[in-house]
């Protein structure tokens, strides 16, 4: 069933429970299973401190149940999972909406193994580029394709490009509409699933990884695999419609209890600021779960980079599905029962979703007075022969034949011509203003975040102002005129010293833009 383009529609996220298996570790130290698929929706999780052998189960308060979209155990294989959960988006993203997948769950409980998976069992990657690819071909809609990728981490708080890490530290930023962009994020344009999983391995390859002790090999970055569908249609015309789907894979960093882990020195501080992203995905998971009921809530997605990432995805445009990984062992019981406690608050999160579609439309002007003018020349040759016919009704068909020959002749070469022209302007100037439109949206950008930096420096600055004013008056009070050497005040927040330090290299890239805008628009009138 087609939707019709504009119209927004209610979705419920997607929320998906896998249980992996017992590991080595945890059956030498004799840990047992206490999560349990009963069906294909409910588990069960039954707390280790009570007593099985105790008939009258007096304490049944902490065996729970719970019911999800579909539940997986250690029986189910990559492709199950793939099929269940992120199969049914790819057609959605060829449509123009946009999509998430994203894993979540305790270190070590299986994200990675889902999302990535190992060359012998691929994860979900791999297993929709693939179908995406294949979707494309397949299509039979007269549609222009191209695909981006890109494929970022945040790591300690800081995001950098895992396709081009020379790039240093990337910035957010918050355009137009509202919509969150990476600031000199490289986007590969590429037409293969071949290419595109080169990419991936490499930079996976690039990826934090460390050994912890909960895991041998711990991601300790939140990944972002961003994919972009963007089509147009093969049919030149004065109106073209664009669409543009995008989605999101992402492998979170695992939740983590630091006294569990034994994490000390980096680790720790990595432990913390994973936490805080994290922390900062529960309370909008919190919030989110409580909106519209009566306890709705304001959501602060500003909290950390992960949450302002991925605000489309919970709460916003986005089909979203959420993977959740907990282990089955009795000695991560606590882990599961936290995370599934989120899981199941997830299960409360609508989103309203809605095809991104766009019309460019071209400049008529050029088109008109082209056409006026091939009219004209029309209706002059019309009244040449009319005149001719009158004046030579007798016999001198020979010339009147010569005249329609040469309306003939004109209407066909040079229309021709004039059309192969016109089509090429077109062509031109639909380049010019679309790259103009580009530049005019980076500009729109980069004045929002100068003036943000602004007003957060001002704001602090009149608040210390303020702050210094009311000491000075209680300590002229106390003193009567003898005032003591004033303090200076509270220390500037790093955020201002931050907004500080972003307003320089901001108002250079202002003047880059403008400069390149100016230059466009000269190139664009010299063509004209
Ligand atoms: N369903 C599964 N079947 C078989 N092995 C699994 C499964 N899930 C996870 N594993 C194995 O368990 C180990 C830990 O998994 P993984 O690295 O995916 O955890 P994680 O949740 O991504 O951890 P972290 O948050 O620390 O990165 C890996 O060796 C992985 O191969």
């Amino acid at each position: 069933m087609k939707d019709l383009p504009g119209e927004w529609k209610d979705h419920q996220l997607t929320v998906a429970l896998r249980i992996r298996p017992l590991n080595d570790a945890e059956i030498e130290e004799g840990a047992t299973t206490v999560a349990h698929k009963i069906d294909n929706q409910m588990v069960v999780l039954m707390d280790p401190c009570e007593d099985a052998d105790n008939v009258l189960r007096a304490n049944r308060s902490r065996e729970k149940t719970y019911m999800f979209d579909v539940a997986f155990d250690y029986a189910a294989t990559q492709e199950d999972v793939y099929v269940a959960t992120t199969k049914n988006l790819i057609d959605g993203v060829i449509a123009g909406y946009n999509a998430t997948v994203f894993a979540y769950g305790p270190t070590g409980a299986g994200k990675t193994y889902t999302m990535l998976g190992l060359d012998s069992e691929p994860g979900i990657y791999i297993r929709t580029l693939n179908d995406l690819f294949t979707a494309i071909e397949d299509s039979t809609e007269d549609l222009n394709c191209s695909v981006y990728m890109s494929y970022i981490e945040i790591y300690n708080e800081m995001i950098r490009d895992l396709l081009n890490p020379s790039s240093g530290y990337l910035e957010l930023r918050e355009d137009a509409k509202g919509e969150i962009r990476i600031a000199g994020i490289t986007e590969f344009s590429t037409c293969n699933a071949k290419e595109i999983m080169a990419l991936l391995t490499k930079g996976n390859k690039l990826r934090t990884q460390e050994s912890t002790a909960a895991n041998k090999t711990s991601s300790r970055s939140h990944a972002i695999l961003q994919v972009a569908v963007k089509q147009k249609s093969r049919v030149k015309d004065i109106n073209e419609e664009v669409r543009v789907g995008k989605l999101f894979m992402v492998d979170l960093a695992g939740t983590e209890r630091a006294s569990q882990t034994q994490n000390r020195g980096k680790r720790m501080k990595e432990g913390a600021h994973i936490n805080r992203s994290l922390l900062a995905l529960a309370n909008c998971i919190n919030a989110l779960s409580e909106k519209g009921g009566k306890g709705a809530q304001f959501v602060n997605y500003r909290d950390s980079k992960l949450t302002r990432l991925l605000k489309d995805a919970l709460g916003g445009n986005s089909r979203t599905v959420m993977i959740t990984h907990i282990s089955p062992a009795s000695s991560n019981f606590e882990e599961s029962r936290n995370t599934l406690v989120y899981a199941d608050k997830a299960k409360n999160i609508r989103n309203k979703v809605k095809r991104n579609l766009m019309n460019v439309s071209y400049h008529l002007a050029q088109y008109t007075s082209i056409i006026s003018d091939l009219r004209s020349e029309i209706d002059r040759l019309r009244a040449k022969i009319d005149q001719q016919s009158q004046e030579q009704q007798k016999g001198e068909k020979a010339g009147i034949c010569d005249i329609k020959a040469e309306v003939q002749e004109y209407s066909h070469g040079e229309m021709a011509l004039l059309q192969e022209q016109l089509l090429s302007a077109f062509r031109e100037q639909m380049e010019i203003r679309r790259s103009l439109m580009e530049l005019e949206n980076c500009n729109m950008e980069l004045h929002i975040d100068t003036s943000r930096h602004l007003l957060t420096i001002s704001d602090w600055e009149r608040d210390r102002a303020r702050a210094r004013r009311v000491r000075e008056v209680t300590e002229e009070k106390r003193d009567r005129g003898n005032v003591e050497e004033q303090e200076s005040g509270p220390e500037e927040p790093q955020y201002v010293t931050a907004a500080r330090e972003e307003i320089g290299p901001l108002l250079a890239e202002q003047r880059k833009t403008m400069e390149q805008k100016k230059k466009e628009t000269h190139t664009g009138l010299e063509k004209l």
